[in-house]
């Protein structure tokens, strides 16, 4: 089974960054998150409550976020990576962390990482 759950371009605001500018405001950072789940039973019963429910991750990920203040995109993309696994009972997340306005010169700069397995 490799069911998955995915939120593409999610748009948070975070206090994220090494340099002195980014320690006094937030910035957007971007989750591209894939979650595998076995999606059988809320297909079978046609209920939320046996979905892992997209929204509420997104809004407790809104939640967690604006509370951080982290250095680093690593760290805050293996908490966000730690508290879905943990809360919400995927078996394995793909979680892309990007920020689009740290590089004048760049799209956007960030991680990827998996954490628990796909296979
Ligand atoms: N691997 C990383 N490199 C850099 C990070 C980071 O979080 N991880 N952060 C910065 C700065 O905060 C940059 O995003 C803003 O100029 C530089 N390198």
């Amino acid at each position: 089974m490799t069911d998955t759950v995915f939120i593409e371009g999610l748009r948070l605001d975070a206090l994220i960054g090494v340099h002195d500018r980014e320690r006094h405001a937030t910035q957007p950072v971007l989750l591209d998150i894939r979650m595998r789940f076995d999606n059988r039973i809320a297909a079978s019963s046609d209920t939320l409550a046996d979905a892992l429910d997209y929204e509420a991750v997104s809004l407790r990920l809104a939640d967690y976020v604006a509370q951080t203040d982290f250095m680093l995109v690593e760290t805050l993309a293996e908490c966000c990576a730690d508290l879905i696994l943990t809360e919400f009972g995927a078996k394995a997340v793909r979680l892309k962390l990007s920020k689009p306005d740290a590089l004048a010169n760049a799209a956007a700069v960030g991680v990827e990482i998996e954490r628990g397995s796909f296979a």
